[in-house]
């Protein structure tokens, strides 16, 4: 189904060179569904250390892992939403995302020039916010003049709308995220038409140097706005991600080692991403292919099929389900068989993070 994340911030602050580290990185096997769609989208490997174990049991002819799509965008000016820098473009390639990655520059270095002459994460944030925020507000506006005429006509559903759109405007006109409003399931109903930019599910990616991982006070700043608005904090260093990403494997988890990290710090930004989308993963395990798949959480056995094919979820009969757990340790589909691990589910089974999965269908 292909979910997406938009890679937004300032001019200079780092995106291009997250992009490309994301779109580099950990691409070993030859399998690897890795493929750049268009210059600046990239489909990214989900790193799963768990498929690599189900592989081990299975010993098949490939290992598939999930994957998600990262946009690079290009850097928001002030003004942007009057048509500033590239403006409309820039927002319309926003709009298309399912989640954004906010890039924060808190890093110190003369030597990269930052639009505003001075490294000052809130300012910064509050510029890209204050540009989605206006674009939504005239989005908001326009709608409640064409609402407003249904409204007039007695319109129930019109009358709900109305009202819930009223509210979004002091918000955007304070140039805060409406995503900070919390709204419900019905109220989030109700705006979902809009698209809103500032209603998408955010992550601020706080690019610090080297050392700048503690004792940060730009990276504090940070911590604190997204807190007030419902946003995530991945603190990663894209330059030395743009260094690991081009080693070799083996020297690669050398690096990793040296710098004290257990993962590249772009697995936690790719984690990150699928987080924000309430997304999880299942497996399928056979003797051709072992592989990673994606579903939202809460998603049905048949939604589930879906994923792979239609034909699955058209023709869903059954799903034979193993969990991850219960897979590893009795090393495999017999054994968790033979310990009554193994079990069929019906089309309302709510489908887990890490079960593997087999399908049986008609069609
Ligand atoms: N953590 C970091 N520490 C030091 N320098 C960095 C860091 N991250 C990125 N840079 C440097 O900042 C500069 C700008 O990076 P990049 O081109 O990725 O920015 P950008 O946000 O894509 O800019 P634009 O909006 O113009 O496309 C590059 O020279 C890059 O090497
Ligand atoms: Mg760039």
């Amino acid at each position: 189904m292909g979910f997406n994340c938009g890679i937004v911030g300032l001019p200079n602050v780092g995106k291009s060179t997250l992009f490309n580290a994301l779109t580099k990185s950990g691409i070993g096997a030859e399998n690897f569904p890795f493929c750049t769609i268009e210059p600046n989208a990239g489909v990214v490997a989900m790193p799963d250390p768990r498929l690599n174990k189900l592989a081990e049991i299975v010993k098949p002819e490939r290992v598939v892992p999930t994957t998600m799509e990262f946009v690079d965008i290009a850097g928001l000016v002030a003004g942007a939403s009057k048509g500033e820098g590239l403006g409309n473009q820039f927002l319309a390639n926003i709009r298309q995302t399912d989640a954004i990655a906010h890039v924060v520059r808190c890093f110190e270095d003369g030597n990269v020039i930052h639009v505003a002459n001075k490294v000052d994460p809130a300012s910064d944030i509050e510029v890209i916010n204050t540009e989605l925020a206006l674009a939504d507000l005239e989005t908001v506006e326009k709608a409640i003049k064409r609402v407003q005429r249904v409204a007039k006509s007695g319109d129930k559903e019109a009358k709900a709308q109305l009202e819930m759109f009223e509210k979004l405007l002091p918000v955007l006109n304070e140039g805060k995220p409406v995503r900070s409003m919390n709204l419900d399931k019905d109220q989030m109903a109700l705006i979902r038409e809009l698209c809103l930019l500032t209603v998408k599910p955010t992550m601020y990616i706080a690019n610090v140097s080297e050392d700048g991982f503690e004792n940060n006070p730009h990276l504090d700043t940070v911590r604190k706005i997204a807190e007030s608005e419902n946003a995530v904090v991945v603190p990663i260093c894209n330059k030395i991600e743009a260094e690991i990403s081009e080693l070799e494997d083996d020297e690669k988890s050398m690096f990793l080692e040296e710098m004290g990290m257990e993962e590249p710090g772009l697995d936690r930004v790719i984690r990150g991403g699928y987080g924000l989308l309430g997304l999880q993963t299942y497996f399928t395990a056979g003797v051709k292919e072992v592989r990673a798949w994606t579903v939202k959480i809460g998603a049905t056995a048949p939604q589930a099929a879906g994923v792979i094919h239609t034909d699955f979820e058209r023709g869903f009969i059954r799903a034979e389900v193993v969990s991850y757990d219960d897979f590893v340790q009795y090393n495999g589909e017999a054994g968790a068989k033979d310990a009554g691990k193994w079990r069929l589910e019906g089309k309302d089974y709510i489908v887990k993070d890490g079960d593997v999965i087999h399908f049986r269908f008609n069609v």
